[in-house]
């Protein structure tokens, strides 16, 4: 049995993927995963290869909590194939790939329509005051009235929405919000030929023209802080920010201050700048509705994941096209 394991394709897994307990049962007749944990073992990726794996690892399994940088690479000079289990990419060193000639698969749009599901249901949830509402009746019972001690949400329907992020997330959210009767704006890399909603190329303009702000872009050079203190200012008191991309979209110590000085509404947050760290002060804050970097994640969603990526790991040892490749930059 140890023999036959020998002779699979061999994965290093690092992190590991949150699916990887479902994925390892599954799928390791077909391939010898080669685990290592980190945090559990506080061992570094070299020891861990100079001490306990003796093979060369064609292939390396990931998320988007463990990074993948250039030095991290060259640790693995027989590698071929990343496999990240996020849609996100910023934490792989993709122009190191390309010069490397290693391909990346990610998880493309599988996640879209969860995510988006999670951002509609965070902006209702910070707008209607629905997490607040509910620690207040678990504080105080209802024969205690706690409309006494709760002011009223905000109304959605009618509300103007700036996405910021236009892809196959930003589109998801669009259509719901269409039907929640909102008027949807945006702010994208480009303006979109295909949709007629109105495209705002600052998005200091946006925020200036919306009630709430959904950030759903990819992290990039261009996109860091693209929600900086100048935006949360433009948006303005009373007004809302959600975040299902990533924590470094927003300058979360602006974004801390502002909403300590009530310069806006309040904001709703799955993603943080440095995971899994959270600002003790957003936790302790009544209009913040907080999320652990989980929109992604529901059951099926795992299954689907778990396919595409034995799916990709497949492709990829036949010597055929991957499923999901990543478009590497020049
Ligand atoms: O954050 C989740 C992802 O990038 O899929």
């Amino acid at each position: 049995m140890a023999e036959k394991k020998q002779t699979l394709p061999r994965v290093l897994v690092v992190g590991p993927p949150t699916c990887f307990a479902t994925l390892q049962p599954l799928y390791s007749h077909k391939f010898h995963f080669i685990h290592f944990e980190p945090y559990a073992l506080s061992l570094s990726l070299q020891n861990f290869l100079h001490h306990h794996c003796p093979f060369s690892i064609p292939a390396i399994l990931c998320s988007s909590n463990y990074s993948l940088s250039a030095h991290l690479l060259r640790l693995l000079p027989d590698l071929r194939l990343v496999v990240t289990t996020s849609a996100g990419t910023d934490h792989i060193d993709l122009r190191e790939c390309r010069r490397r000639g290693i391909q990346v698969a990610a998880a493309g749009h599988l996640f879209s329509q969860d995510v988006a599901d999670m951002a509609v249901a965070l902006l209702i949830d910070v707008m209607r005051k629905i997490s607040a509402a509910d620690r207040c009746l678990r504080t105080h019972n209802l024969n205690n009235t706690p409309w006494d001690l709760f002011t009223f949400g905000s109304k959605l329907s009618g509300k103007r929405i700036g996405i910021i992020g236009l892809g196959s997330v930003g589109m998801e959210v669009a259509k719901r919000l269409g039907s929640f009767g909102c008027i949807i704006l945006y702010n994208s890399k480009h303006k979109k030929a295909t949709v007629s909603y109105p495209f705002y190329s600052s998005v200091v303009e946006l925020a200036t023209n919306c009630d709430a702000l959904v950030v759903c872009c990819a992290l990039n050079e261009q996109t860091k802080h693209i929600i900086n203190r100048e935006v949360i200012l433009a948006l303005g008191k009373g007004r809302f920010i959600v975040n299902v991309g990533r924590g470094g979209l927003i300058d979360e110590k602006q974004l801390v201050k502002c909403l300590r000085e009530g310069e806006i509404g309040g904001a709703a947050l799955d993603v943080f700048e440095n995971e899994p760290y959270v600002p003790e002060e957003l936790r302790a804050m009544n209009n913040v509705v907080l999320s652990p970097h989980c929109a992604a994640f529901t059951a099926e969603s795992l299954m689907n994941l778990c396919e595409l990526v034995a799916g990709n790991l497949e492709a990829f040892f036949l010597n055929k096209p991957l499923i999901t490749p990543v478009m590497l930059p020049e």
